[in-house]
């Protein structure tokens, strides 16, 4: 009989709550205490960036002190945004309003992203911004006055709206912001209890003030329903499964794996529920049978780091389903449609490359192709391959697979917990 996984897990702190803290946390005059931070090497990269501009940020075992004036003085070289996408944008935002002159760098993965959604709404406010000729980094930014704009976002991306509304802090008149589709709404949140006075939210209408009181905070991370999503997903395909999932971070802008599991007919149970800045609950998850699926273009942004779990399900689907509206998936740290398709093929899954996503036959049997996958130094690639590895007997080695340092470092020990 297949085992599967069991047991209960705390996973690490949320990523994108965790990069967030450091941010507003900096831009505050005194002291901001943060539990359950998030200790891997994208979070990493946002404490080692504010470092280099002068703020004191000290590191123990769960919690991270940060001490600071408030104000940011000129870093002395390039700051490495190292593989962070939401550093990179977000820093654009913040940088691009202060009194110096920066330049951000990047790893190989990172310097073939795309800046300039987040350049070009900043030029708008008034920001000098320089990419390289691809739109890409390394960038330059000439610090300025900005002035506030309304803006639509042609693009759903937290990381726009994020790098819009931290430069719109330092602006001399108010921003607008609509976005046509919500993405996460952690800044949002999060700003409300850093500074009460600067934004009021209506449906998709942000609106920000600039130059209110910044207050420091002791925050508590929640833990991160993107790692989580691995064990929920991997409960629900392996056999005899049955896992509990604790203080897991359940913000509807973040749920839309889930609420695509539940159609599909996945046994999902959310309990303990506690409604804090950030509502956390308890995820109980069982094994299941599931239904192929298609997405409504509307709960892309609350799963798009999630869509390559979302291929793994419908290769454990009994029939044919079709994801599409995934063309952002091309723009992460890989195109994750096209590795996604070239790794599953590898394991005989019946998966079909389309424009904005996959088409991916769950009925048909897998066979092993290769024993050797390749994550691409894809963190999300290569945890999902891991899961996706789970129902071959043979040892199946995946390549660079110590990039999930990026966002879930004790990923593999969870593992090797939850099979034991
Ligand atoms: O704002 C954030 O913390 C993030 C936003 C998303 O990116 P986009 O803004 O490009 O959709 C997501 O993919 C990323 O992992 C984290
Ligand atoms: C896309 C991701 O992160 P980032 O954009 O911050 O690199 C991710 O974590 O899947």
């Amino acid at each position: 009989m297949m085992t599967g996984v069991n047991g209960t897990l705390l996973v690490p702190g949320d990523k994108s709550i965790s990069h967030r803290s450091i941010i507003l946390g900096a831009m505050c005059q005194g002291q901001t205490t943060i539990d359950n931070f998030l200790d891997s090497a994208d979070c990493n990269t946002t404490i080692e960036a504010f470092k280099a501009m002068g703020v004191a940020i000290q590191k123990n075992a769960h919690q991270v002190i940060i001490n600071s004036t408030g104000k940011l003085k000129a870093p002395t070289k390039p700051l490495n945004m190292g593989n962070s996408g939401t550093t990179t944008r977000l820093m654009m935002g913040l940088l691009s309003a202060q009194p110096f002159d920066t330049q951000l760098v990047g790893d190989a993965s990172l310097s073939k992203r795309p800046m300039r959604r987040v350049a070009q709404p900043l030029q708008q406010m008034g920001a000098k911004i320089n990419t390289s000729v691809n739109g890409t980094l390394p960038v330059k930014i000439t610090g300025k006055q900005l002035h506030g704009m309304e803006y639509t976002m042609p693009v759903a991306s937290a990381q726009v709206k994020s790098a819009i509304m931290l430069a719109a802090l330092k602006a001399n008149d108010n921003t607008a912001i609509t976005e046509p589709t919500p993405s996460r709404d952690h800044t949002e949140r999060m700003l409300k209890m850093f500074s009460p006075d600067s934004i009021e939210k209506h449906a998709q209408l942000i609106q920000i003030k600039p130059n209110c009181k910044m207050i420091p905070q002791h925050l508590t991370v929640p833990g991160d329903i993107s790692s989580a999503a691995f064990w929920i997903v991997a409960a629900t395909i392996l056999p005899n499964s049955h896992i509990t999932l604790k203080k897991v971070g359940i913000n509807p802008t973040r749920m839309g794996l889930v609420n695509v599991m539940k159609r599909m007919g996945a046994d999902i149970s959310i309990i303990n529920q506690s409604n804090t800045a950030e509502p956390i609950a308890d995820i109980v998850v069982k094994s299941a049978s599931l239904q192929p699926v298609a997405l409504d273009a509307k709960e892309v942004p609350a799963l798009i780091d999630e869509a390559p779990l979302l291929a793994l399900l419908a290769a454990r689907a009994n029939g044919v389903s079709k994801l599409q509206h995934l063309s952002e998936l091309r723009f992460k740290e890989s195109d994750r449609i096209r590795v996604i398709v070239q790794e599953f093929q590898k394991m005989g899954i019946a998966i079909k490359e389309l424009s904005d996503g996959f088409e991916i036959d769950g009925s048909k049997a897998w066979r092993l192709q290769s024993n050797q996958l390749d994550s691409h130094q894809d963190h999300r690639i290569a945890m999902t391959l891991k899961i996706a590895s789970q129902f071959f007997d043979t040892e199946i080695g995946i390549k660079d697979a110590d990039c999930v340092n990026i966002s879930y470092p004790t990923f593999f020990n969870d593992l090797k917990q939850l099979r034991s």
